[in-house]
């Protein structure tokens, strides 16, 4: 992760903001080129660059904690630049000689030469330019020892014992400062350590020591102390070395030897005398350094508290902001791809992997820098972070769930329909399979997509879709047990419906017995399949009883609608007919009758329209008792007694008349075939014809040309009527007969022959000859009897005629077919009646 952070624009301090841009441009006239920067400048202005130089020039804010801070103090001009360049291997600048004129302005700051050494190089205390104003190097003392490990106190070797010229003025304010900042017990140790310049050795090192040690303490003892620390000891804050530097140029070779024994104590953390000591520490991680330090100087020049734990606190809370921020804007970029393809509706399977990686490799990123700072501050902001994570993947856990849901109920849905394909035998298995595994479908990307440091519940979720899979369940159980009823009414439709219409056309005695009697057999077995069938449902007792009991309305319902088809009108009419007909047109034998003159056709048309009759009465109702039908039928709610009722007395009277009408007609053509007959060959007529033609007759048979003759035409005859030509034929020779007849009256008339009798052409017309030899008593008995029976049903009142009726009846039209026929055989009367005058 990288923590490269800008400048930022607002000071965590007190929220007191500083343009870092316009501060910068004021501070574009650095060289790129010098490795040093100046951290303060002489308007005491902080450099906006601190940051910008330790990333990416001295590579050091990634350093964590691994990097140290030093600082130099002293008179001007006592070579605490050359001491830090000889040291550190930096390139302070160095007071020309001949000048004599301070060189270091403000604070400068570098980095040591091979190691994460921040080196802070300090305007020179007692300048002759500052004159009598100490106040910038009372603040440059606060600024060093609020960041700095080590301050070196740099002083002439003639200038210990001397109270001004050892800077112990300073040293004293420093002291104080010291005790308001890091008043809290466990709060690092600041280490002085004072180098002697130009020393001889004619007083040896104990004894300077000594001597500055005693002034030390001098001081420290004349401090006011804050309330708790009045019995601390200056050995409670500070840790001191003392070293010796011979003169630079009238000792040079010492100089260097001792010079370089000093690096040691700097660089080599195997020296005993290892100045950089883990105590000495101020805790800032080093990417957090350059805004700590600008935090502390803008505090020290605005006088205001410095509170140096609080300090740390904010700079932790700022930076923890901070590397929160960054860290999230990479994870944030990792999962945000996710939204548009959650949104599209699909399910990510692969998501919940993939996000908690991001999410562990944040929370690290964010550990590795966070850490470092104040720990209670961390784990806040840690808990934040955390929290902030898991609130944007919750989005997308529950965009998924919603996702989720819609698939898995699509799973199941398939897995369900696949499964009843075939039948729906065991459905409550196949159901319970298609649910285990929409479940485990569901639970696994559930689970898959949780985040594991997440408490996040699904329950409402899983209830909801579970509730969603009960209904699908329950509509298609319904549809299942829908199937199985529709197949089992087709079962009872299929088993009544021949069986009622045999048993109708038959018309027995005990139709409605026998019907019942398949009827209840057949619910008995469709409840054996009824039964068989929900046994795969899981149902209940009572659910299965239940169903029974639907199933065997819904028979008697069947039983009904069949019944009801089967006494459509036309239905009846014609089983009334057919009765009728049976008895009356066959004999007992089945053959057709041929009436004769004398026969009882009256006897017999009564009886058979009686035994019709009796048949629709029949028909009227299921005359069965109620007892035997099933009484889960007869004493459900639904039951409607009135539905034994099957023609309803209106119904049955027109029907009853409808038929009857249709029956006189069949008794009229019965009387009419009489009549056809009797009238064809009057036996006077075959007399006479034997009695005038026996000459012609045995002229014939004797004559072998006539006879041949005969035969021919006899064969001819035959052939006619055997290839269904006569009729044809027949028409042939009518037409022309009246076309030869109107010729020949035209012809006639032309002559002056009335010839309209003639032309009347009823004879013709009729095309029969029959009637012209019909006797006019054959036609007066014809009419008697039309007239008789044509008007039966109205004139006797809807009853049957009786034998007191009488011959005089009134003449009423018949309705539909048996009207026209009535009429069109009363038309043939009159014209026979024309015919025979
Ligand atoms: N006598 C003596 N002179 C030294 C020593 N080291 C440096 N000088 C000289 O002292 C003068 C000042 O040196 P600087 O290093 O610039 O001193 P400084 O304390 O950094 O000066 P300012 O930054 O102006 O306060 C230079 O002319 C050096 O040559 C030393 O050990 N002894």
């Amino acid at each position: 992760m990288s923590t490269d952070v800008l400048v930022p624009d607002v000071d965590y301090g007190d929220g007191e903001h500083t343009s870092s841009e316009a501060l910068k441009k004021k501070w574009l006239t650095l060289d790129p080129e010098d490795p040093r920067l100046q951290a303060v400048n002489e308007e005491q202005e902080f450099t906006p660059f601190l940051l910008d130089y330790m990333r990416d020039k001295w590579h050091v804010t990634d350093q964590g904690f691994d990097y140290n801070v030093v600082a130099v103090f002293g008179s001007q001009s006592t070579g605490k630049s050359t001491l830090l360049n000889r040291l550190f291997g930096t390139n302070f600048d160095v007071m020309n000689e001949t000048a004599r004129q301070q060189t270091t302005k403000g604070i400068w700051v570098s980095k040591a030469a091979d190691r994460s050494l921040l080196v802070l190089d300090v305007e020179g205390t007692d300048g002759r330019e500052r004159g009598e104003d100490q106040d910038f190097e009372r603040k440059s003392a606060l600024f060093s020892l609020a960041i700095a490990e080590v301050l070196i106190i740099n002083m002439w070797e003639h200038q210990v014992g001397l109270y001004n010229g050892a800077n112990m003025g300073l040293l004293k304010t420093v002291f104080e400062v010291n005790l308001q900042l890091f008043q809290q017990k466990g709060s690092p140790k600041t280490c002085l350590f004072f180098v002697i310049r130009d020393f001889t050795g004619a007083t040896p090192m104990e004894n300077l020591q000594a001597t500055l040690m005693k002034d030390l303490e001098k001081i420290w003892a004349g401090l006011v102390k804050p309330a708790g620390k009045e019995s601390s000891s200056i050995g409670d804050f500070f840790e001191f070395n003392f070293a010796g530097l011979p003169h630079k140029i009238y000792a040079r070779e010492s100089f260097e030897a001792e010079a370089q024994k000093l690096k040691n104590r700097f660089y080599d953390k195997q020296d005993p005398a290892f100045t950089f000591k883990p105590v000495f520490h101020k805790h800032i991680p080093a990417d957090g350094f350059p805004k700590f330090a600008e935090s502390i100087w803008e505090k020290i020049v605005s006088n205001r508290d410095l509170d140096l734990p609080t300090q740390q606190q904010l700079l932790a809370q700022y930076r923890c902001d901070e590397i929160m921020r960054v860290v999230y804007e990479g994870f944030n970029d990792n999962i945000k791809g996710y939204r548009s393809q959650l949104e599209a509706g699909k399910v990510l399977e692969e998501m919940g992997r993939e996000t908690e990686q991001y999410y562990r490799k944040a929370l690290e990123a964010f550990d590795k820098d966070g850490s470092r700072y104040n720990k209670e501050v961390y784990e806040k902001k840690r808990a934040e972070f955390v929290d902030k994570m898991a609130t944007a993947l919750h989005v997308y856990y529950v965009q998924q769930l919603r996702n989720l849901h819609k698939r898995a109920l699509n799973l199941f849905n398939e897995k369900l329909t696949e499964s009843l394909k075939a039948d729906d035998s065991d459905f409550a298995r196949k159901l319970n399979d298609a649910r285990e595994q929409a479940e485990a479908y569901y639970r696994s990307v559930e689970e898959g997509t949780r985040l594991k440091d997440a408490n996040w519940s699904s329950d409402e979720y899983f209830f909801q879709f579970k509730t969603e899979i009960d209904e699908i369940a329950a509509r298609k159980r319904t549809e299942a047990m829908e199937r199985i009823v529709k197949s089992l009414e087709r079962f009872i439709a299929g088993n009544l419906t021949e069986p009622i219409e045999v048993l109708l056309n038959d018309g027995p005695i005990d139709v409605w017995t026998r019907i019942i009697d398949a009827f209840n057999d057949t619910i008995v077995e469709a409840e054996e399949k009824l039964r068989k069938r929900l046994s795969g449902f899981n149902s209940s007792e009572q659910e299965v009883a239940a169903s029974v009991q639907d199933m065997k309305m819904e028979a008697w319902g069947i039983l009904q609608k069949t019944i009801h088809d089967e006494f459509a009108d036309v239905k009846v009419i014609e089983r009334l007919r057919h009765k009728f007909e049976g008895k009356f047109r066959y004999d007992e034998a089945g053959l057709p009758r041929v009436w004769k003159p004398g026969d009882d056709i009256d006897g017999q048309f009564s009886k058979a329209r009686d035994e019709a009759d009796n048949l629709s009465v029949l028909y009227s109702k299921i005359d069965v008792p109620l007892s035997k039908l099933d009484s889960a039928i007869t004493e459900d709610e639904r039951f409607d007694p009135h539905s034994m009722v099957v023609l309803s007395p209106a119904k049955l009277q027109t029907l009853r008349d409808r038929f009857k009408r249709e029956a006189d007609l069949l008794f009229v053509e019965a009387k009419r075939s009489i009549v056809v007959t009797t009238a064809k060959i009057p036996m006077w007529f075959v007399v006479m014809t034997a009695v005038l033609g026996w000459n012609e007759f045995v002229a014939v048979l004797s004559n072998p040309l006539y006879f041949l003759m005969l035969i021919i035409l006899a064969a001819v005859a035959y052939a006619t009527w055997y290839t269904g030509m006569a009729k044809p034929a027949f028409n042939v020779a009518r037409a022309t007969v009246r076309e030869a007849a109107k010729e020949a009256g035209k012809r006639l008339k032309e002559k002056g022959v009335d010839v309209d009798g003639f032309m009347d052409g009823s004879l013709i017309r009729n095309g029969t000859t029959l009637a012209a030899t019909a006797t006019s008593e054959g036609v007066k008995r014809l009419q008697r009897e039309l007239a008789r029976s044509s008007s039966s049903p109205a004139a006797y009142g809807n009853r049957w005629p009786t034998e007191n009726d009488g011959d005089a009846v009134e003449m009423v039209p018949a309705a539909g077919r048996s009207a026209e026929s009535v009429s069109g055989r009363r038309r043939t009367t009159r014209e026979n009646d024309c015919a025979n005058e």
